[in-house]
């Protein structure tokens, strides 16, 4: 083909980028579109809302765990993270799989009634009051809004999640400089993409999101901190253990 080797090297890497994210993103968008007004009956909210708050983390933990699980295997499929060291490929997703997650859950957001699709249908925030920490779910859905307002593509959010994922700021990392230089490779396919696709102006914009993201990501660290001291048995025992293995 007409590019030169570069280029055809960035356009393997978002095609492979694209592919990993499509075959890791656990529901499709046809799927989700289906059921967008399928929402929870007030005696489904009720019994939500009468869990304990360790039932309910449980709940939710286990949902977490099952995201994150999906966020490894999209890791691994991103040429350049596999090149990267056992230790490396763990301290990135200790601090990124939650931040892949949260960004990830814009494709579940419906904007027009403010309901995130979980457990099957689509839920207010009113259904996650018997987690109490309504300031981590009103932060997780401004923050799923602020996503959708940004109407990325399939294509531009598989970028912008490895670009999230693979970021050389992390704590504990090896080999910071090849982190770096995959951080690099993945900015300029997001950037190819977005110039392809006409829309330069949204590069800024997803460094804002970013940057959004840590501060809203310490802000559950600080919760499930304070989860695993106030309900210790829930959060040793109940846990699964990938929860425990990345967040503990
Ligand atoms: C298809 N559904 C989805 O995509 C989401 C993401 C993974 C599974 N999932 C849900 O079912 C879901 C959807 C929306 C919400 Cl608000 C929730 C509840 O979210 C949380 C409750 C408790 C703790 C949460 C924490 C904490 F603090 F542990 F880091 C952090 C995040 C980000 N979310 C938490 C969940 Cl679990």
């Amino acid at each position: 083909n007409h590019y030169p080797h570069s280029l055809r090297n960035i356009d393997e890497l978002c095609a492979s980028i694209v592919r990993s994210h499509r075959e890791t993103s656990q529901y499709r968008l046809e799927e989700l579109q289906a059921l967008k007004w399928k929402l929870f009956s007030r005696e489904e909210i009720q019994a939500y809302q009468s869990k304990t708050v360790d039932e309910m983390w449980q709940h939710c933990a286990v949902r977490l765990t099952d995201a994150v699980q999906y966020v490894v295997e999209f890791a691994k499929h991103i040429p350049g993270f596999r090149m990267l060291s056992q230790n490396d490929q763990i301290a990135l997703l200790k601090t990124g799989s939650m931040e892949v997650v949260l960004v990830r859950m814009c494709r579940f957001f419906n904007t027009e009634n403010n309901t995130v699709f979980f457990d099957g249908k689509f839920a207010g925030t009113e259904v996650f009051k018997s987690l109490a920490c309504g300031d981590l779910i009103a932060a997780v859905f401004d923050f799923a809004h602020g996503m959708c307002a940004l109407k990325l593509t399939e294509q531009q959010l598989a970028l912008f999640s490895a670009l999230v994922l693979i970021n050389a700021d992390r704590p504990s990392l090896e080999d910071r400089v090849r982190v770096q230089r995959v951080h690099r490779s993945v900015e300029v396919g997001l950037t190819h993409i977005l110039h392809r696709d006409n829309h330069d102006s949204l590069l800024h914009k997803l460094y804002q999101r970013m940057a959004v993201l840590r501060s809203l990501c310490s802000l559950h660290m600080e919760k499930l901190r304070w989860f695993s001291q106030r309900y210790p048995l829930t959060a040793h025992s109940l846990f699964p253990p990938l929860y425990k293995e990345l967040f503990a």
